[in-house]
């Protein structure tokens, strides 16, 4: 699987996006039918990606100021601004409030929004103090439900989230934001909570949401957030999980891509996939050897006191393996595109039908969600370090 692995990064990468979908020459932008012209130019780049996304446009455009946002840890060297993620910090503050100066006094013509997965933590202005701002995001994605939901508390919370942030933008300047999608579906105002997004749900809906996690006695910061903007607000999808699928299958020849979507709880996740491998063992259906199954999308594990080192891709290998027929062979691939799956630092695993994990194991890791404690010991796991995008999940299961 090493040379798949190497393919998946290679087609997530956002800088190769860019330079395939969007054109700069003589101070004009063009992507997707869309030209927009400027003179003075400022750039925000925050997310996962935002490192080669600035890049991209730092060697195209001569910008009149800019700041670059990434997870702790990543910067590689520069004017960066490295915060809190997954859950914000002191530096996810300053940040906000760096990018609210910049927005309310440089002098632009046009703001580019770079927005890839992690935004929501890795930038934040709020009146919660952070200390209580990062125990409601330690919950909240700690709970087992979707990101959409998790981002629909986010924005309503948030001074600048759910397109809240486009109220500080100056004279009426357009805004175009190039984004990488790490949401199932690719909702534009989940996406790291929709920065430069109108968004649909209400107060409402955040605040049904935070009684269900226990944490109404925060309902005295929601705010609702824009339904409509009153100036031009571009937002344009570079890359998403789906696009990655699409091209790993024609490299790989002889697959079937099943959803860019999978969402649901890690460990069922990893019980459907192996109920499909099996009923191809056992009719042919819905395929026969040799083939590719192709999935990607973001499973989520709900998590109850401790755990140990794990990640939701961890857990769709060990129930897989507890679940899938042996007989024949295979190989599952369960990678997280970013790097890193969980709290460990591995990507994620590679088990196939020589692992050889008993039963009673897989219960206990899945049961103290420690996957990896489990999985390192036979030699499944994958590391490839940070990678400076996030296109979510993907899984391949190889029936040669
Ligand atoms: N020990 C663990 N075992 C399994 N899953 C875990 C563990 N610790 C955290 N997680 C899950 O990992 C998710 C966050 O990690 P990650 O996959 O890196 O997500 P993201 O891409 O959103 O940063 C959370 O949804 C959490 O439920
Ligand atoms: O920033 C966010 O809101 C989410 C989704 O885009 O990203 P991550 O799960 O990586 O924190």
């Amino acid at each position: 699987m090493k040379e798949i692995i190497k393919k998946i990064l290679e087609f997530s990468d956002p800088y190769r996006a860019l330079q395939e979908k969007v054109r700069i020459n003589d101070n004009t932008i063009s992507f997707n039918d869309e030209r927009v012209y400027f003179k003075k130019p400022i750039l925000i780049a925050v997310g996962k990606a935002s490192i080669p996304m600035a890049e991209f446009f730092r060697q195209r455009i001569s910008l009149k100021a800019e700041i670059v946002i990434t997870p702790k840890g990543t910067s590689k060297g520069g004017d960066v601004i490295e915060a809190g993620h997954p859950l914000p910090d002191e530096n996810s503050i300053k940040a906000g409030k760096k990018v609210l100066d910049l927005l309310l006094n440089e002098d632009y013509d046009l703001v580019i929004f770079a927005i890839s997965g992690g935004a929501s933590a890795l930038l934040e202005y709020s009146d919660i103090p952070i200390e209580e701002l990062k125990m409601i995001n330690k919950l909240l994605v700690t709970s087992g439900i979707g990101i959409d939901k998790i981002n629909i508390v986010r924005k309503h919370l948030s001074k600048i989230k759910g397109g809240k942030i486009i109220e500080y933008v100056k004279d009426r300047a357009p805004v175009i934001s190039f984004i990488v999608s790490d949401v199932p579906g690719n909702d534009i105002s989940s996406i790291g909570s929709g920065l430069t997004s109108i968004d649909k749900s209400t107060i409402n809906d955040a605040l049904m949401l935070l009684r269900k996690v226990g944490l109404e006695n925060y309902a005295k910061y929601l705010t609702e957030t824009p339904k409509s903007f009153s100036r031009t607000i571009i937002n344009y999808l570079i890359l998403d999980n789906m696009e990655v699928l699409k091209k790993l299958s024609n490299y790989l020849g002889n697959s079937l891509i099943l959803t860019s979507e999978v969402r649901g709880e890690a460990k069922d996740v990893g019980v459907f996939m192996a109920s499909i491998y099996n009923s191809s063992e056992n009719y042919g259906i819905p395929l026969k050897r040799p083939y590719y199954l192709l999935l990607g999308g973001e499973p989520e594990v709900t998590i109850k006191g401790k755990t140990g080192k794990g990640g939701r891709n961890g857990e769709v290998c060990l129930s897989f393996l507890k679940y899938v027929k042996k007989s024949g062979k295979f190989e599952l691939l369960s990678f997280a595109t970013d790097g890193i799956d969980g709290n460990s630092d591995y990507a994620g695993c590679v088990i196939s039908s020589n692992t050889n994990i008993n039963e009673d194991e897989i219960n206990d890791a899945l049961e103290t969600h420690n996957s990896y404690g489990l999985l390192e010991r036979y030699e499944s796991t994958i590391r490839t370090g940070y990678t400076y995008t996030n296109v979510n999940n993907i899984y391949v299961l190889n029936a040669p």
